[in-house]
C-alpha cells in the first residue's frame, strides 16, 4: 500500500511537472511541490486522503493542517530549548505566554487527529454494513490500528494513536522534504554528480518506464548520493533532545541523571579527524561503505533504541523522488552563480535558508512516457 502510494506521488509529481512545461527552460519552486508530495504520501499512508495537487479530494483537510504546522513551526523549538530550561523560576511566571500558546496548538492538533480517526471509524461502520474484506480495513494506518483498539481498548486508546500518527507527521514530513531539497541544491551545484546519476539510472532502468522501489538496489551511486547529503546537511542537526535516566560517564564527563543531552550530528559529519575533506560534497566516499554504520560517524537518523524507526521508508521516499526527477527532466540553476547553500531554521531542523528554485525541460527521451502519465 505505501509502496503504491509513493509511486502514485512521484507519478504525480513528475506529470505536473510536465504539464507546467511551456517550452524553452522553465523556473520551478521545488520546496513547495516537494512539500506537497511528502505530505499526501504520509496523509496517504495514515488515512488514505490526498490533500495537495492534481485530483486532490481533501483540500481542506491539507488546509486545516498547514495552519497547525505554521504555529508549531513558531512554538515547538522555544519549547523544546526554552529559556526556562535554563532558568527553572521562568516556568513559574510561564515564559512569554508560551504555556497558553501551546494548549491551544494542542487542542487544534487534537481535534484535527481525532477528525482523522472518526472519519475511518464512520467508513468502517457504514462499511461494515456491505461486506469488507480484511485487507480494505488495513489499507491506513488508523484503519490498521482501528481493529487492534477494539481487540485491546486499555492499550489502543484514541490517545495513543493520535500520538502515533501525529509523531509520523511532525517527524516525517520536514525532514525527507528538506533532504529531497539539499540533494537538489547539491545536484544543482555539482552537474557531474547528476550526469554520474543520470547515467546510472539510464543503464539501469529500461527507456520508456518511470523508476519504481523496485529499482532502487540497483541504484547504488543514487544512494551515495542521499548518504552524502544526510552527512553534509542532516535534516535533523542536533538529532532530538534526549534525558539520561541514570548517573553516566560520558568520556571524561559525569552525566548526572536527567540530564538533557544533544548529540551534535552536523558537527560529527564534518569533524576533520574522521573525514578526508570533510566539508567537499563527494558521494563516492560512501561507495562500498555500510554508511549508517561505519565507525558510529554517520548519523542523520540517530543510533541504538532511540534511533528513526522511518528511515527505511525516507530513503526509499526521497530516492525514488530524486530519481524521478533526474530520470525525467534535465535540471540547471536559475543563475550562473552557485546555489546559496546557507542554512536556515531553529537547531531542531535544518532547512535551506532559501527555497530552492530550479529551471529545468522535459529530457527528450522521456517526453513520450511524460505525455502518457
Ligand atoms: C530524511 C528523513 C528523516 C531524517 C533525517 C530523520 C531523522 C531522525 C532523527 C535524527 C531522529 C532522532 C533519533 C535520535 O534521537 O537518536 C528521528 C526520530 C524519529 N523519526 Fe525520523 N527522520 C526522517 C524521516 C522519518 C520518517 C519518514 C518517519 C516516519 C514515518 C520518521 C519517524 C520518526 C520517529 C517516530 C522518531 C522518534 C523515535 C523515538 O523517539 O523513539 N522519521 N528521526
Amino acid at each position: 500500500m505505501s509502496s503504491t502510494i509513493r509511486h502514485e506521488e512521484a507519478r504525480s509529481l513528475v506529470r505536473q511537472l510536465f504539464r507546467g512545461f511551456h517550452g524553452g527552460s522553465q523556473k520551478v519552486d521545488l520546496r513547495s511541490m516537494l512539500f506537497h508530495l511528502t505530505f499526501n504520501i504520509m496523509m496517504g499512508m495514515v488515512s488514505g486522503k490526498r490533500c495537495f495537487g492534481e485530483g486532490a479530494v481533501d483540500v481542506e483537510v491539507g488546509q486545516r493542517f498547514l495552519e497547525i504546522l505554521k504555529e508549531t513551526s513558531v512554538i515547538v523549538p522555544s519549547m523544546l530549548m526554552s529559556l526556562c530550561d535554563f532558568l527553572p523560576i521562568l516556568r513559574w511566571v510561564g515564559f512569554q505566554g508560551m504555556e497558553k500558546k501551546i494548549v491551544s496548538l494542542k487542542k487544534k492538533r487534537d481535534d484535527f487527529l481525532q477528525d482523522l480517526i472518526d472519519d475511518e471509524r464512520r467508513k468502517r461502520q457504514i462499511k461494515s454494513s456491505t461486506t469488507i474484506t480484511e485487507a480494505e480495513k488495513k489499507k491506513t494506518i488508523i484503519g490498521a490500528l482501528l481493529p487492534i483498539q477494539e481487540a485491546e481498548p486499555e492499550h489502543y486508546s484514541d490517545d495513543i494513536i493520535k500520538g502515533i500518527i501525529l509523531l509520523m507527521f511532525t517527524a516525517g514530513t520536514d525532514t525527507s522534504l528538506l533532504t529531497m531539497e539539499w540533494a537538489m541544491s547539491l545536484l544543482l551545484n555539482h552537474p557531474e554528480t547528476l550526469e554520474k546519476a543520470r547515467a546510472e539510472i539510464n543503464d539501469n532502468v529500461e527507456q520508456g518506464r518511470l523508476l519504481s522501489d523496485s529499482d532502487l538496489a540497483k541504484l547504488p551511486y543514487l544512494r551515495c548520493i542521499i548518504n552524502e547529503t544526510l552527512r553534509l546537511y542532516p535534516a535533523a542537526p542536533l538529532l532530538v533532545p534526549h534525558v539520561s535516566s541514570q548517573d553516566s560517564t560520558l568520556g571524561e564527563y559525569h552525566v548526572p541523571c536527567g540530564t538533557m543531552l544533544l548529540v551534535n550530528a552536523r558537527a560529527i559529519h564534518r569533524d576533520p579527524k574522521v573525514w578526508v575533506e570533510p566539508t567537499k560534497f563527494r558521494p563516492e566516499r560512501f561507495e562500498g561503505v555500510d554508511g549508517e554504520r561505519e565507525g558510529f560517524k554517520f548519523m542523520p537518523f540517530g543510533l541504538g533504541r532511540r534511533g528513526c524507526p522511518g528511515a527505511g521508508l525516507a530513503m526509499r521516499v526521497v530516492a525514488l523522488v530524486l530519481g524521478a526527477l533526474i530520470q525525467c527532466f534535465e535540471w540547471e540553476r536559475v543563475r550562473e552563480e552557485m546555489v546559496d547553500m546557507t542554512e536556515g531554521g531553529n537547531g531542531l531542523t535544518m532547512p535551506k535558508a532559501k527555497p530552492l528554485e530550479a529551471m529545468y525541460r522535459p529530457r527528450p527521451t522521456m517526453v513520450k512516457l511524460l505525455s502518457q502519465l
